[in-house]
């Protein structure tokens, strides 16, 4: 249990985690300036469900994720159509704050990106006061525990939590990365090829943390690798922007049947790693 407290209006409550929510994503197009890099693209990922998003370089995986959070508005010559729901709410209305999706929509990063100077315990906290959440100094201490110990990490660096987060390994700093993410109480944790820059063994910890965050977190992850979509995925959405088209999902649906009795064949070319 934590003491962390907030002051905005739908943070979570002072104690324990949010609860995972069903992402839905209706009808996405996306533009950069006139050039359309996704075409209607509709998918839900479910809540305690882990969503891979595959398929061949530049067919719009990542401005996808990118959507999914609001970070494709930082892009100044990026737009976009379509709704997404969380658990129902669309995180594009109005009358709806930019950091509260960013909030409970989080984002794990292809390079680890922990602020290198700062100790191992200010980075776990980093976003809170980014996001405007307070804790006592016993609630920081034990959301610290709490967030290193999900993203796997606790025992390896709980005698040195002082130290400065540039000092761990690749494959430690990412892992810093997700427990800084944790630390908010995301809802939806999005994953933009999170091991791409790690060796075998830093990408099977990751890969066993995915695993365990899944009761916590809907995560969706972005993957080049099959065999990391085929170990950590429920489902499945491959992506295809042929010819110079804008990029639409191909097929979707459980990992056992995109990878074992897929429909299209363009997709069972991927997965076999015929093309891309
Ligand atoms: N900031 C940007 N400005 C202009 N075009 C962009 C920008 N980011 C991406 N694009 C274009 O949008 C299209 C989709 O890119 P995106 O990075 O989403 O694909 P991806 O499937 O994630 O690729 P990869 O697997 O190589 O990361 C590409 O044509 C890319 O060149």
């Amino acid at each position: 249990m934590t003491a962390v407290t907030t002051s905005l209006p739908t943070a979570p409550a002072s104690s324990g985690a949010a609860s995972p929510a069903t992402l839905e994503a209706e009808g996405i197009s996306a533009w950069f300036a006139d050039h359309k890099v996704l075409d209607r693209v509709s998918l839900t990922m479910p809540a305690l469900e882990v969503t891979a998003l595959i398929g061949p370089s530049g067919c719009g995986k990542s401005t996808f994720l990118r959507i999914l959070n609001r970070m494709h508005e930082l892009i100044p010559s990026a737009s976009l159509a379509g709704r997404v729901l969380l658990d129902g709410d669309d995180i594009y209305d109005r009358g709806r704050r930019i950091t509260r999706a960013r909030r409970e929509i989080g984002m794990v990063f292809q390079k680890p990106n922990p602020f290198p100077a700062m100790s191992l315990y200010d980075n776990v906290l980093a976003g809170l006061k980014l996001n405007g959440i307070r804790a006592n100094s016993s609630g920081k201490d034990s959301l610290v525990e709490e967030c290193l110990t999900k993203a796997g990490l606790w025992r390896e660096v709980k005698d040195r939590l002082r130290q400065p987060g540039g000092a761990l390994s690749g494959g430690q700093q990412q892992r810093l990365c997700i427990a800084r993410s944790l630390a908010v109480r995301p809802r939806v944790l999005l994953m933009d090829e999170p091991c791409s820059a790690l060796d075998p063994t830093s990408t099977r910890r990751i890969e066993e943390t995915i695993a365990d965050l899944k009761e916590e977190v809907t995560i969706v992850i972005v993957t080049h690798n099959m065999q990391q979509a085929a170990r950590v995925s429920d489902n499945c959405a491959f992506f295809l922007a042929e010819q110079g088209t804008p990029g639409v999902i191909v097929e979707h649906g459980s990992t056992d049947a995109m990878f074992n009795s897929p429909q299209d064949s363009r997709t069972s070319d991927y997965v076999n790693g015929r093309f891309g």
